[in-house]
């Protein structure tokens, strides 16, 4: 797969005046399929994605480039009504990314007809003087999809300018993605590149391991365990036999989550290690070491310090 780090401070960064490129958010409330639809744009996963609402919490930015023009596109957590110093910070992370991107793409889910949320997110990029793609997404689910369409573009109502639109499925329909790529593709301004041509994303290889791991101990854990674990890589070596081993830890707020986590004999733990390790084995095309440990900080998501710790910052 493609290298997934790109730093904009290497020194490699194209410098013609006859490219263009700029920042595009992806915005739109939890779970909508905003992550599915960069993994899409960029054919490769920088991006975790589960079936639970919130799972992406920081703006992963995924980087498209050809030669002469790159997108970097921003996904961002799902704009909600926040509960913690957690949710506080992933609504930050949207309200900082619309205000310094070039375009926004507002994905939408038309199984069902707009919500709170998605009112919040329409008054969030209503009036910003950017060209708006509105994405109506899962109509391979969708009963009525024409018809949601039209009630997520009403929410537009009174915005000056241009309003694109399209549906799609950004799971199933990898052609329909690409077009609407080609369509973000003409409204880039002449710029320089941001990052070298290399890189999928700004991640450091640990932090998309991480994330990895988020997903599946997300998508394993019941109730409200899953909004309360945070990942990290500690350790990442790599054999001479081509070997990759990585070492990870999934935070937990509470003593009491940590058995929750690992389960009776140890059973969840090992589902979440070997889920995350397939699926880092298919993309990194080499044979996956995880080693996983559960620890505790007490009340991460309310704790400033911690959340820097950890990355959110
Ligand atoms: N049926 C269907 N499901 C989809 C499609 N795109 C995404 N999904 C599913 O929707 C769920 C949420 O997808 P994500 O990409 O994680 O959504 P998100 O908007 O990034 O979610 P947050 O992290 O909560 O903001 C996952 O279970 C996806 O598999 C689609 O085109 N069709």
């Amino acid at each position: 797969m493609t290298d997934l780090s790109s730093s904009p401070e290497s020194g490699e960064a194209t410098t013609s005046s006859e490219t263009h490129s700029g920042f595009i958010a992806i915005v739109g409330k939890p779970n909508v399929g905003k992550s599915t639809l960069l993994n899409t744009f960029l054919g490769t996963k920088v991006a975790p994605t589960s079936p639970r609402p919130q799972t992406t919490r920081r703006g992963v930015r995924g980087i498209f480039t050809t030669e002469t023009q790159q997108i970097v596109f921003v996904d961002t957590p799902g704009l909600h009504k926040p509960k913690d110093a957690l949710g506080k910070y992933m609504n930050q992370e949207v309200q900082g990314a619309l205000a310094d991107v070039d375009a926004i793409i507002w994905v939408v889910d038309l199984r069902r007809p707009p919500g709170d949320e998605d009112e919040l997110v329409a008054r969030q990029v209503r009036d910003l003087p950017k060209p708006l793609f509105l994405v109506g997404n899962k109509t391979d689910a969708a009963k009525y999809p024409d018809e949601a369409m039209k009630l997520y573009r009403a929410l537009l109502e009174g915005r000056e300018g241009e309003v694109s639109e399209t549906m799609l499925s950004a799971q199933n329909n990898p052609a329909a993605v690409a077009t609407l790529r080609e369509q973000l593709l003409d409204v880039l301004p002449e710029n320089p590149f941001f990052f070298p041509n290399s890189g999928a994303s700004d991640q450091t290889r640990e932090q998309w391991a991480a994330e990895i791991i988020r997903e599946e101990a997300m998508k394993k854990l019941r109730e409200e365990l899953p909004y309360s674990v945070a990942t990290r890589v500690n350790d990442w070596t790599e054999r001479e036999d081509g070997l990759v081993r990585i070492e990870g830890e999934i935070i937990v707020e509470k003593s009491a989550h940590k058995g929750m986590v690992i389960g009776a004999g140890g059973k969840q733990l090992r589902e979440i290690g070997q889920a995350a390790r397939k699926q880092l084995e298919i993309l990194l095309n080499r044979k996956v070491f995880l080693g996983l440990e559960v620890i505790v900080i007490p009340g991460w998501r309310e704790d400033e310090e911690a959340l820097r710790e950890l990355g959110y910052e």
